[in-house]
């Protein structure tokens, strides 16, 4: 059997009032066809998601983006008008999820709101709006246009020379889709800052010393992912990743069925 991915959910309401956990087609389409994983979404509800049954059910999670964000309070500053939207039960689940993952190397993918999850779960700082910091560009979507507009590939992402992405996608600069308001900050002691964008926003992040597998990445590698050449590498080395945790704690399971 292949390993179970668990997707975080985000918040909606369908017709503007039924509530519901759901997430983009996008992200378990990757982690289907490239990661090679079977996904599964969770609620982002701490009553629904305990993090114990969470750690014993998957084998690796997928932290998304999302719209709302990380509660200023979960990093230590004073909420304002322009941290805008919040989603407190995702960050009641994603923020101790993330840091029983890093303690146990258990593998972690964070994408956007997911590398936001998983900057401030390791003791990083975010700006609200990184556009307002001097000399950096709007990462943010246009409002309007079509999927394709929304994620077409708009600036470069320059890797350390040798370091975990460089390997990994085996460029040292690649291109890259944006659709973000707020950035890392100040980064966590652990946190690595491994690709940035020309402006300087911090934009692929590692944990140091972790025993396995948490990489975030600001863009959105779910997008195309199976013919883009920068997801390709990311969702295969998660999926990986997966493997190797679920033939690590069932060895008796080994053989594929
Ligand atoms: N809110 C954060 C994170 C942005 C993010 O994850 N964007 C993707 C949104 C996809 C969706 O609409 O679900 C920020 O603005 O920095």
């Amino acid at each position: 059997m292949r390993p179970i991915v668990g997707i975080i959910s985000n918040s909606y309401l369908i017709n503007d009032q039924y509530p519901a956990h759901a997430n983009g087609a996008m992200n378990a389409e990757a982690i289907n066809r490239v990661a090679d994983a079977m996904p599964l979404v969770f609620p982002a509800c701490p009553e629904t998601s305990r993090i114990d049954e969470l750690l014993e059910v998957f084998d690796g999670f997928l932290l998304t983006g999302g719209r709302p964000n990380v509660h200023p309070e979960e990093y230590g500053a004073a909420e304002t008008e322009a941290h805008g939207t919040f989603d407190r039960g995702r960050d009641a689940v994603a923020l101790p999820l993330i840091r029983a993952c890093v303690e146990r190397g258990q593998p972690v993918l964070g994408i956007c709101r997911g590398f936001q999850e998983v900057a401030v779960a390791m003791g990083s700082t975010l700006h609200p709006e990184i556009r307002d910091l001097p000399g950096r560009m709007n990462h943010r979507m246009p409002p309007d246009g079509t999927l394709e507009e929304k994620f077409a590939l708009r600036h470069e992402v320059r890797f350390t020379p040798g370091g975990p992405f460089d390997r990994l996608m085996g460029a040292q600069t690649v291109m890259t889709n944006t659709l973000h308001g707020q950035g890392i900050e100040t980064p966590g002691p652990r946190i690595v800052i491994d690709g940035r964008a020309p402006d300087d926003t911090p934009e692929a992040i590692w944990i140091k010393d972790a025993p396995g597998f948490c990489m975030a990445v600001q863009w959105h590698p779910e997008y195309r992912a199976a013919e883009d050449p920068v997801s390709r590498p990311l969702f295969k080395a998660f999926g990986q990743a997966c493997r190797d945790w679920r033939a690590a704690r069932n060895p008796g399971l080994r053989v594929a069925v």
